[in-house]
């Protein structure tokens, strides 16, 4: 599979020279990087340019007749002779227009287009990425770069090239219009027109800073306000609303000195550009007045002329301008490619392996694994099997290394060494695809997503009819609780199920699992953060998802301890102990330690509710029969 499949990015990106510096990157890398999500609208594109050019034409045309006017109609006060011009003047006006209407619409159909492409290619990159990507990153920084900064390559790889084509036929016409009408003072006025470039050069710079730093003032109230949003009832809980308003005004003031910053070199520019403008005129007018008082001229040529420059200098303005706009769109850009030029952890090749599914088998062979940028490995040399059908606890203290072990059989990273195997073939010769599709992950946090119930349980299985679904709901003791909402399974259950308890959550997550139905089921402490009452009624409906699958339970909570076929205790990322849990409470050992802080004659209430090593917290056993 090409890196642009697999929605690899390149990584290396040539910084800017001169030209660009730290402020950004340069616009020739900027095109070169994404040029090819333009390629597919080059026709459009071209069309817009080519209506450009007649609009530029028309306007030209409309020059041209303005002059047969002075020197046929005003010069020689000849009324007959205003008609003809008159309809030849409405008649380019109308064309010009009609160009300018086909070329913003093109324009504007290629930029969307564009930005559909590229948002898809930077959201697929994103959707390539390990967990570690997402937890080093601010989650509201990341939503502005691929919704705000886009914006900033678009204006400079579609926009801007229209407009600097539409500006250089601008500039071609009038030049040549210029040059028919009188070369001497055309030569004069093309000899200061770079006084424009000279003021653009000027501006760049400053401009690209403040753009940098308005992007990133506008992640930063993005990242500050998304955060808050998600954790509301902490802050609220915690009297913190003050503190976290002076966070939100500290980034917006940051993004205003961006913001005024900006403002301030775009007022500038724009009266610089003018006082430009005026220097150049009075130039022209100047040789003119001399040529007038030479009698080359006449009056009303030369006013003609000095209107025409009207026309002249504003594509020469917005070419200049085109310099502004590289800087800023290499602001964007740079942070754009931030994102696109973070590698995978994992890279997704073509299947290699012959994989054969035999119920899911899952083997760890002297798995080895450090995260990235950490001395300790999280994992050193572990073993284990989970035959099919069969449910290995992993338990440990916090921080042990067990989560790591789920996230290394979906392959969100690949060991430093050993390997894992499913249904005896590495997970590495597995499409990512492949592999995934046979392995169900539940989390502790349960993730729902703002929809319906029934959507929610279908993301198990889209192809699901509502009978597979309701079934689903029943094996998972959801079905009582799902009829007693008030539109049942059409319910819209808020964002991440925020209308649902912790219990209620957990059903609906292991009846999306059992729609799912894949061979293999990793359950990421499935009871902690319920109430024991909560706890108890998820254990049934867990052990029928787990019923004939081949389970790997991760679980500080020993619930389940009885019906695992084997059991792992995890220790500072190795295996430290194995064997069923009879075995195990036998010897003194990590183990048992872990069972009696749990059940170990502990009195039940809040003395029960120890850490067990910092992590999740204990709850009274659940072993003890539930009250009648
Ligand atoms: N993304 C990461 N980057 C760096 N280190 C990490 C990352 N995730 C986990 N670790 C470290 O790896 C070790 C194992 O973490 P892991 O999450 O597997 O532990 P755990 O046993 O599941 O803990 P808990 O029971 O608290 O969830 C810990 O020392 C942790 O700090």
């Amino acid at each position: 599979m090409s890196n642009e499949q697999s929605g690899v990015v390149e990584t290396r990106i040539e910084r800017s020279d001169a030209s660009g510096d730290e402020t950004g990157i340069d616009a020739r890398e900027v095109f070169r990087r994404f040029e090819s999500l333009a390629r597919k609208d080059r026709a459009l594109m071209v069309l817009a340019c080519v209506l450009a050019t007649v609009a530029a034409a028309a306007e030209a045309g409309v020059v041209l007749v303005f002059m047969v006017i002075t020197d046929d109609v005003l010069e020689t006060r000849n009324l007959h002779a205003f008609w003809h011009p008159a309809v030849m003047w409405i008649g380019a006006t109308l064309l010009g227009a009609a160009a300018m209407f086909g070329r913003d619409l093109l324009t504007s159909l290629a930029s969307e287009r564009f930005l559909l492409r590229l948002r898809d290619k930077v959201f697929r990159h994103v959707q390539s990425m390990s967990p570690t990507f997402f937890s080093s990153r601010d989650t509201g920084d990341l939503v502005a770069r691929i919704t705000g900064d886009i914006d900033a390559v678009e204006n400079l790889v579609i926009g801007g090239v229209v407009a600097l084509v539409s500006d250089a036929a601008g500039v071609l016409m009038f030049a040549g219009t210029a040059i028919y009408l009188r070369w001497d003072l055309a030569l004069v006025s093309f000899a200061v027109a770079p006084l424009f470039w000279l003021v653009t050069r000027g501006f760049a710079k400053p401009f690209a800073e403040a753009s940098r730093r308005e992007r990133a003032g506008n992640g930063a109230i993005a990242a500050v306000v998304e955060e808050n949003v998600q954790n509301m009832m902490l802050v609220q809980a915690y009297n913190r609303p003050s503190s976290e308003r002076d966070r939100v005004h500290a980034a917006g003031v940051e993004w205003l000195r961006a913001r005024m910053a900006e403002a301030r070199l775009a007022a500038l520019y724009g009266p610089v550009v003018l006082l430009t403008e005026t220097v150049c005129v009075l130039a022209v007018l100047g040789v003119g007045a001399w040529e007038l008082s030479e009698n080359r001229i006449g009056l009303s040529g030369l006013l003609a002329f000095a209107a025409f420059l009207g026309m002249l200098y504003p594509p020469i303005q917005s070419m200049s301008g085109f310099g502004v706009l590289k800087a800023t769109a290499g602001a964007g850009a740079q942070r754009l490619l931030d994102v696109l030029e973070e590698r995978p952890a994992v890279a997704d090749l073509a299947q290699t392996g012959m994989y054969q599914a035999r119920g899911g088998w899952v083997e760890f062979d002297s798995v080895t694994f450090r995260y990235p940028g950490q001395d300790r490995g999280a994992l050193r040399d572990v073993s284990l099997v989970a035959a099919p059908g069969r449910l290995v606890l992993v338990t440990g203290s916090s921080g042990a290394g067990k989560s790591t072990l789920t996230q290394l059989l979906l392959r969100f990273h690949d060991p430093e060494s050993g390997s894992i195997r499913l249904d005896g073939t590495d997970i590495r010769d597995l499409t990512l695809r492949r592999l995934r599709s046979n392995v169900t992950l539940m989390l502790q946090q349960t993730m729902l997503f703002d929809g319906t119930v029934r959507e929610n349980i279908a993301y198990g299985d889209p192809t699901a009819g509502d009978e597979r679904i309701e079934d689903a709901a029943r094996r998972a003791d959801a079905a009582d609780f799902i009829d007693a909402l008030p539109q049942g399974y059409d319910t819209i259950i808020g964002q991440g199920g925020s209308s649902l308890s912790g219990g209620q959550r957990q059903r609906l997550a292991i009846a999306r699992a059992l729609l799912r139905d894949t061979p293999v089921l990793v359950l990421d402490e499935p009871t902690t953060g319920l109430d024991a009452v909560a706890a108890r009624k998820v254990l049934d409906p867990l052990r029928r998802l787990m019923s004939g699958r081949t389970t790997i339970l991760i679980s500080h909570d020993l619930h389940l301890a009885h019906d695992a076929d084997e059991i792992l205790v995890v220790d500072a990322g190795r295996i430290v102990q194995r064997g069923r849990h009879d075995e195990l409470t036998a010897v003194r050992g990590k183990y048992a330690e872990l069972w009696e802080a749990q059940n170990g004659g502990v009195p039940e209430g809040p003395a029960q509710k120890a850490d067990t090593g910092g992590g999740a917290e204990a709850q009274p056993s659940l072993w003890r029969p539930a009250p009648a």
